[in-house]
């Protein structure tokens, strides 16, 4: 796994960001996984910046978001289709019939779940996942004990989910219990996986997913058997992690090779 540790999180939203838009600017109609959560907000107002901008052009751009609370309609305050739609569609030129969030409403959630996967397919696959992760070391809600082949399915959260989450919420009694979650196996099969972590509260399920065994307790440890995954770190985050010297210093090897013309 390519691991970049920089500064601090402004730094790591930039470069998350850098990452989705040479995606982008080389496959127009690339389809994008996207996530939730506080993380990824300043990796998208950078996403908004390029494109107003830049003229980073989202017209043909398809994407599919991890999860979705329960029984949030979508207009909920706190639903995710509300978080996407304030922090990223709404300020793009990404047509909304081309973003696809879990139907927190779906009548029969065994069929939404199948049919989310057969539109995820039917794209052509995700063609860079961004990920955050939990502070159990959780990708999308795929809790703790989660099989690392699941599919879209019905997940009831963990009590730290539950509690991380009720910054959102008010308290945690508001926050719901199921929701809607892309499986490990699903975010497996995409092609490219970005996974971004900041703040020193992320350090331990950062060195876990990273450096610690492979395993249902820390469903992130499944991205060490992606083959092109990698992480975008600010400095309180990579804290824990045993090589990160050697991550830096990889990483400027390789930007020195990708940065020198080809003969
Ligand atoms: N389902 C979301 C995850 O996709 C997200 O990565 C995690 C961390 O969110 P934050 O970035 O707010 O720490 O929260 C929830 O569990």
């Amino acid at each position: 796994m390519r691991v970049v540790i920089v500064d601090d999180a402004e730094a790591a939203a930039c470069r998350a960001a850098q990452e989705i838009a040479a995606l982008v600017r080389q496959k127009p109609d690339a389809v994008l996984g996207l996530a939730t959560g506080g993380t990824p907000v300043r990796c998208y107002r950078e996403l908004i910046r390029l494109h107003q901008h830049d003229g980073l052009d989202f017209a043909a751009v398809r994407s599919f978001n991890l999860d979705e609370y329960l029984g949030l309609p979508a207009d909920h305050p706190q639903s995710y289709r509300r978080f996407m739609q304030e922090n990223l569609f709404d300020h793009l030129n990404i047509p909304c019939e081309q973003t696809h969030v879990p139907d927190g409403m779906a009548s029969d959630i065994d069929a939404f779940c199948q049919q989310y996967e057969q539109q995820i397919q039917a794209a052509g696959g995700i063609d860079l996942q961004l990920l955050g992760i939990g502070s159990d070391g959780h990708i999308a809600f795929n809790e703790p004990g989660s099989s690392l082949a699941s599919r879209t399915r019905l997940k009831s959260l963990a009590a730290e989910t539950v509690r991380d989450n009720a910054r959102f919420f008010g308290s945690e009694a508001d926050v719901p219990k199921l929701a809607i979650t892309m499986g490990v196996g699903t975010i497996m099969e995409s092609k490219q996986c970005l996974l971004l972590a900041t703040g020193a509260n992320k350090a331990t399920a950062v060195r876990e997913a990273i450096e610690g065994a492979v395993t249902a307790r820390v469903t992130a440890s499944a991205l060490q058997m992606h083959p092109h995954t990698i992480a975008v770190l600010d400095a309180p985050a990579a804290a824990q992690l045993e090589f990160a010297d050697y991550y830096r210093e990889a990483e400027r090897l390789n930007e020195s090779v990708r940065n020198t013309p080809a003969h």
